[in-house]
This record gives structure tokens, sequence and C-alpha cells, in this order.
């Protein structure tokens, strides 16, 4: 072999595949500001839409007069549910079975609601027309907690629903009642609890947050009233979704509607459902006949598109007196809010949270779920987290500790003597799922010894005795936490959204010089898939992945797919992007040894082509195929070489990982550090090392900010007191901590490439260590449960609570 012949290490590195630390193609245009995002989007003729809002939490609209806002100059048009009404629009469908009122309908139900939308050529006049909107209201009495909503005397929110005794999801007990969930075998696991040794209950609540991505939630409609045709252009996680929905609801034809989601800039949930903004935007479109722009602002943002969390989970462990658990019982009190706007596949009421029973093995569990109208925003999105998986996980994983303290046993000791065994899977759980895939005690042992924990737990030991003789004023915490998610909705069997089963696809079009163009329904948020796409196809069929080019998000070109939320793109789009990488390959394999002049079966794939077996200087690359498939194919075969794979996976994939926080608190100003935080993942086949480890940084920060201060907090009349990035914690790079990641590689069995998801673990995994850490540290002054999320000033009330001010 002469020195121009590339090596086989060679020829594998110039793919740059799977495994491959490949650089983010995207940022080339992020980082120079090249990016578009629909604000970015300027028409000619181009207007603006902006909202009149409620300023109250629960009131009855007596009247709206727009008389003087249409004398604003600029100023075209005010809709108002009449407006709407004449098109049947008022109030439109929920991903939950419910509806919602697209503008205030007789009455408002949660602060900021939509009351009018005002049209202008530009959006200062929209926002002066707003404040020469008269809206009279009479102020009703608002229900902000949620423990009240069910209260004999509460007041009525949804009078729509008045006399309504069933919901979307089965029987209504209460006219603030939304449905009731159960799952498990409650005999078995009340039986249980007679038995046990030890049991703990605690109620642990995981508080209302949002997502706030930088970019806030927008659109740009335009209506074509010649061709009738609608396009929008919207921040849109599930494109192909939204252009569904809106053929439904409008009535218009599914092909003369566009829709197509730019850059977009973050996600995090908030951008799957649909909201009243679109709804209006598309109809102040068709009525003036003129492209028009909606653009949240981060006030709006925050207080009416979408929530994240309030879950009430009241938490019970049955369990021997040497630690072997033996029953798991969970109420949840779920406030949705308003209308139950939950984006979750249909079936699922409260998403996946039955996969509470976590990693252990738990013989028997039942899980009931209430969910409730308040005056609160709705449309509870997953916030990375694939529907309420991070409330599941932070139930358990907090219930674990609560018991460990109970049975004065170290609290990684008590997860390895339950973890589900390597040989126990596919393991089916208690509450109903069969997880795919894991390794559980090799990953614990991983972190555990990477850290030291002996060691920092006998630290911990010693500070605390200092504490008790008054020699220190700081407290240590080590918050262990040990997750199993369940992503990659879903299997047709048990995942849709409003009766579309959650596939996903991918076509792959080979063009003659060796490159190609490749397709997903998937919609990259700043997730990488341009990058990472590019690298399974590359792996696949031995054409660089910089030669192939990734497009995701408009809905005529792209294959149908249900979008990018519940880190499914992986275990979903990637595997039916192998698959489809797979065909062309096939096609491939007969042009080769047509061209080399062999039996197929003689063929051998190695590396970026086929090679005839036993002759391994007979070969053909698929750069040449791909030429080939242009010009001279097997006769009777097709020319091109093309593929579409449509992937509906047996099962969801079941990531997990080790992590620890360690913590210390000066008990005098609440005032905490995080010393470390080591965070093991393990999400199987890693795509790109790179990318996971930048996923694994954001989602743990997002999983700071909502453990240690972020909260969207009403007051008692419903007023949104965190309403602003003023009173909203979003950490930045100076209170970020510095994170330490690692990994195991378990792939999934039923992966074409044995990849799960990784982009929500961190923020499942990431919440319980950060609020076992705050609770740890606490607990030996004789505290079980404080509730999230901890910033100073609730570390300070902690400590005073505790006794540690007396004199
Ligand atoms: N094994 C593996 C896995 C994965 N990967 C990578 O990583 C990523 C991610 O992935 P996933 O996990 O599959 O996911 P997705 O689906 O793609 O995505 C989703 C997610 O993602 C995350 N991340 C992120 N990032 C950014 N930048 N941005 C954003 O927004 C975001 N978001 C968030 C969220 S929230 Mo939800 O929606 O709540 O449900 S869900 C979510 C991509 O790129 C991929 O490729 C790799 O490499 N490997
Ligand atoms: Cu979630």
């Amino acid at each position: 072999m002469n020195n121009l012949t590339p090596t086989r290490e060679q020829r594998t590195a110039a793919l740059e595949g799977l495994g491959c630390k490949r650089k983010r193609v995207e940022d080339i245009r992020f980082t120079q500001g090249k990016g578009n995002y629909v604000d970015d989007l300027k028409l000619p003729g181009m207007l603006h839409g902006d909202f009149v809002r409620s300023p109250h939490a629960h009131a009855r609209v007596k009247s709206i007069n727009s008389e003087e806002a249409l004398k604003v100059p600029g100023v075209l048009a005010v809709i108002t549910a009449e407006t709407l009404k004449t098109v049947n629009l008022a109030w439109m469908p929920t991903l939950a079975g419910d509806v919602q009122m697209v503008l205030a309908d007789g009455k408002v139900l949660f602060q900021n609601q939509e009351v009018a939308f005002v049209v202008a050529t530009d959006r200062y006049a929209a926002d002066d027309g707003i404040n020469k909107v008269v809206v009279e209201y009479e102020p009703l009495p608002a229900l902000i907690d949620p423990f009240k909503a069910m209260d004999k005397d509460a007041p009525v929110l949804r009078e729509d629903l008045v006399g309504k005794t069933t919901g979307a999801h089965g029987p209504r007990k209460h006219h603030n009642h939304i449905f009731e969930w159960t799952v498990g075998d409650k005999d078995l696991t009340d039986a249980a609890f007679k038995k046990a040794d030890v049991t703990i209950k605690e109620m642990i609540s995981y508080h209302r947050t949002h997502p706030s991505p930088l970019e806030t939630c927008q659109c740009v409609c335009s209506f074509d009233k010649i061709r009738g045709e609608l396009t929008i252009w919207g921040t849109f996680q599930a494109p192909h979704v939204i252009r569904t929905v809106v053929s439904l609801i409008a009535k218009l034809p599914e092909q003369k509607i566009h829709v197509i989601s730019p850059d977009i800039g973050g996600g995090f949930g908030n951008k799957v459902g649909a909201y009243p903004g679109y709804i209006c935007a598309a109809v102040a479109s068709i009525v003036t006949g003129k492209p028009v722009k909606w653009v949240e602002d981060r006030i709006e943002n925050l207080t009416a598109t979408s929530f994240a969390r309030d879950y009430h989970m009241t938490t019970e462990i049955a369990a021997t007196k040497d630690g072997k658990v033996t029953g798991l019982r969970v109420h949840v009190l779920a406030d949705h809010g308003a209308f139950d706007a939950c984006a979750d596949p249909s079936k699922w009421p409260a998403g996946f949270f039955n996969i509470v029973t976590g990693s252990y093995d738990f013989p028997t569990a039942h899980l009931s779920v209430d969910g409730i109208y308040t005056n609160k925003a709705p449309g509870g999105v997953a916030y990375r987290c694939s529907f309420r998986v991070t409330e599941a996980a932070y139930c358990i994983e907090r219930g674990m500790d609560i018991l460990a303290q109970k049975l004065g046993m170290d609290p990684a000791e008590l997860r390895l003597k339950n973890f589900i065994k390597a040989e126990q899977f596919p393991y089916h759980s208690a509450l109903g799922w069969e997880y795919d895939s894991g390794d559980y005690h090799t990953a614990m042992m991983k972190m555990m010894e990477t850290v030291k924990y002996a060691e920092l737990r006998k630290e911990q030991a010693e500070k605390r005795a200092a504490f008790k003789r008054g020699e220190t004023r700081e407290i240590m915490g080590l918050g262990v936490s040990f997750f199993t998610e369940i992503v990659g909705a879903g299997p047709s069997k048990n995942c849709d959204i409003l009766g579309i089963a959650m596939f996903d696809s991918c076509e792959i079009r080979m063009h003659p010089t060796g490159a190609g163009i490749a397709r997903m329904g998937t919609k990259s948020q700043g997730q990488g898939h341009e990058t990472t796409w590019a690298q399974i196809i590359a792996t696949e069929i031995g054409i660089p992945a910089d030669n192939i080019m990734v497009e995701e998000g408009n809905t005529d070109t792209a294959p149908y797919g249900l979008g990018t939320y519940g880190s499914r793109s992986t275990p979903v789009a990637g595997a039916a992007i192998a698959m489809a990488a797979r065909k062309i390959k096939a096609k491939a394999q007969m042009i080769a040894a047509y061209r080399l002049e062999v039996h197929e079966d003689d063929l051998e794939w190695d590396i970026d082509g086929f090679r005839v077996k036993g002759l391994p200087e007979k070969t053909m690359s698929m750069k040449d195929i791909c030429w080939a498939a242009y010009n001279s194919v097997p006769p009777g075969m097709e020319p091109g070489l093309e593929a579409v794979s449509y992937y509906d996976p047996p099962n969801m994939t079941y990531p997990f990982g080790a992590y620890i926080c360690v913590m210390d608190i000066d008990v005098d100003t609440g005032v905490y550090k995080v010393r470390r935080f080591y965070a093991l993942d393990d999400c199987g086949t890693r795509i790109n090392p790179m990318i996971i480890e930048g996923q694994v940084h954001g989602g743990l920060t997002e999983a700071f900010a909502i453990a240690m201060g972020q909260e969207i907090r009403y007051d008692e009349t419903g007023n949104v007191v965190t309403g602003s990035f003023m009173d909203f914690f979003m950490p930045t790079a100076v209170e970020t901590p510095h994170w330490e990641t690692d990994f195991t590689v378990t792939p999934s069995p039923h992966h074409p490439i044995g990849a799960k998801g990784v982009g929500e673990s961190p923020n499942v995994g990431g919440v319980p260590a950060f609020s076992n850490a705050v609770n740890d540290a606490f607990s030996f002054l004789g505290s079980t449960h404080i509730q999230m999320p901890h910033d100073y000033w609730r570390n300070w009330r902690a400590a005073k609570n505790l006794g540690v001010f007396a004199a």
C-alpha cells in the first residue's frame, strides 16, 4: 500500500460518522448572526398583531369597546371572540381533549389571558391600539390553591362544562375536576403497606415553572386569496401536527397549508402546543389579505403560553426493615390551569408519570392522578422531560432519600439494594412499562468511585459533628440521584396525537456525485440535528457526513413526522434515518453487484463501499455507486437512489444515569455553593459525544435553575409575581456551577443503531440531585423534606424552622 492510499482508519475518520465529535455544522451560521428566525422574516405589506390581555385571574367580561382603538393611526382591525365566532374559531380543541378559548368568550380564567387581537401596520401602533381598547370586567373570586379546587364551595371556573360529568379521560368528580387516572394494583399495594416493617409518607410538590426559551413563541401567517393557500412560518417543534390541526379546525384542505419552522431559538417544550396567537394571526391574514406577524414578548411568554410541572405528589413507600422496597403508592394532584391543554400523547392525561417506580424493583405499586382546573395559565408542557417524567423521577428520588433517612441507611446503599438488576432486562415494571435495557449497578458504582463517595460521607459526618460543637455554620449535603427516563414516543400501540400514530420519518435522496439531501419529520431547536443525522447516514452508507445536507421543518418537503420533543428524535427519527439509509444501501448493493459482475451475496460492506469477498482489490465505492445509479443500473431496475422510511418503534427507550451533587450551605444566610456536580449518563450508542456533552450541560443548567429558584408563582388573587426575568430565576454563567460529565454505554436492543435519547435526561436526573443535596444537608437537624425551589431565602427559612438560630 503506498502512502497515498488512505488507511481503513483514515477512511472511517473521513466519514465523521457515529461516535465522532463532529463540529456542529449549524453553528457556522448561528455564531455569525446568520440564523434565520421567525422574527427575521419581513414580508411586503406585513402587518403586526398583539393582544389585549386580562389583568384579572377570574372575571366576567361585560363588554369590549374597540371604537377608540380603531381611531389610532395604523390600527386596522380589532378581533374579538365575537369576530372569531363568525368563522367558528372562538374556541379551539386542545391536545388533551379539552377546548380552550382563543379569545375571552364571556369571561377570563387566568391573568394575561388573550381578550382581543389588535392588528396594525407596525408593532407600536398595535400597542397603542391595545391601550385604547376598553374592556369592562366584573371580577370573580380566583381559585389559586389547587388543594381548594375541589372544595364544595369552590368557584365554578369552566361554565362551558357545567353539567358535564365526563371529560376526555373519563368521569369528573367535581366542577373543577378534569380527570382521574389510576394505574397499578390497589389491593396488592394496600396489602404490601399493611405488611411493611417501615413506611414513609410525604407530600412532595414540584412547583410550577416555565421553559422560557431565548426566542419566544411567534409566527407569520400569510393567506393567498387567489390560490386559497395559507403559509405559516412559526416556532413549531412539530410542524406537521400544526398543519393537520390547522386544516381540521380552519377547514382548509391540508395541501393548501404550508407550515415552515425556520431556525428556532430553543423550544424546551414551549413550542409544542397551539396557542391563540397562531389562530389570531391566521384569521387576521385571511381577513386583511396581508401577512400578519405575531411575536410574544417575555412577560407574555412567561405568563400565557404554557407552564410546566405543578404536581403535588403524596408519596408513600413500604419497605422491609433491611431496606428492600415492597410497595409504592402515589397520589398526584395535578394543577392544569384554566384549560386542559397539556401536551401529552392523547391517551396519557398525566403523561408517562407511571414511570414513577424509577430504577427500583417494586413488586407492586399504585398510582392515581387527579387533574384539576385553577385560575392559572393552561398548557402543561414537558420542559425538558418527556411527559411528566421529571415529576416522576423527582417523586421517587426524593422518596428513596426519605426512606433511607428513616431506615438510617445510606441513600446510595438503599438504591444499590433495590435496583433492577442487569439480568432482569427487559424488565416489566409494576405500573406497566417494559424497560428495554440497563445496567444500573455499573453506572452507580462508577459514579461512587469517581467522586470517592465514601470519603465525602466521612467528611460530611465530621462537618456535622463540628456544626453541633458550634465550630462551623456551614452544612454539607450530598445529593444522590439515579434516574430512569422513558423516551421515544412512541409505539403506535400506545402513543398518538389526536389519532395520528407517533412514528417518525426520514427521506434520503442521493445525487449522482455522491452527495445527498436528507429530510426528517423532526425539527431541531438547537439540538444539532443537521450535524448528528448526517453522522448516522455517513456510517450507514459510507458517504462523508459533510456531503449530506439535512433539512427539517418544511411540511411541503419533509416526510410526515410528529416533531421534536420528549427526546423522541433519536429513538424514533434516528431509527427511521438508519432504516432509510439501509434501503439505500440495499439498492446500492444490487447496483454494485451488477457493475462488478458478481452475485450480490458475494459482496461485503467495507466502510465506504462494497468489495468482493475474497478479492479485496475488487471494490466499488458508494460514491461511484451513486453515479452508476443515474446511468447504468441493472436491467429492469428504476434509476436513481433514494429511500424513505416511516418508523413505528416497537418500544420506548430507557436512558438512565447516576448523578451526584455536593453542596455547602451557610445556615445564617441560606447561601449555597455547588462544590461539585458529577453526571453519568447512559444513552446507549452515542452519535456525537460532543453534542451529548452540550445537551447534558444545558439540561443540568435548567435543572439547577428549577431546583434552586425558578418558579412561576401566583399571589392569592392570581397575579403572577414572577412574570419577568427580574423575578424569574434565569441562571447566567455567573451562577452556573461547573459540570463534570461521564458515561456508560448500554445499547437499546430494539433500536437499529442502539441509541436512546439524551436531551432531557440531565433535567430529569438533575432536579432530584440538587434537591436531595439541600435536603441531605438539613436532614441531620431533623427535617425530612423541604419543598423546592431552594433559593437562599428558603434555605435560611429552613434553617430557622429547624431551630439553628435559637439563642
Ligand atoms: N445517543 C444519542 C442521543 C442523542 N444524541 C444527540 O443529542 C441531541 C438530542 O437528542 P434527543 O435526546 O433525541 O432529543 P431530541 O428529540 O433531538 O430533542 C428534544 C430535546 O432536546 C433538548 N435539548 C435542547 N437543546 C437545545 N439546544 N435547544 C432546545 O430547545 C433543546 N430542548 C431540549 C428538549 S426539551 Mo422537550 O421539548 O420539553 O419535551 S425534549 C428536548 C441530538 O442532536 C442527538 O442527535 C446523540 O448524539 N447520541
Ligand atoms: Cu415532563
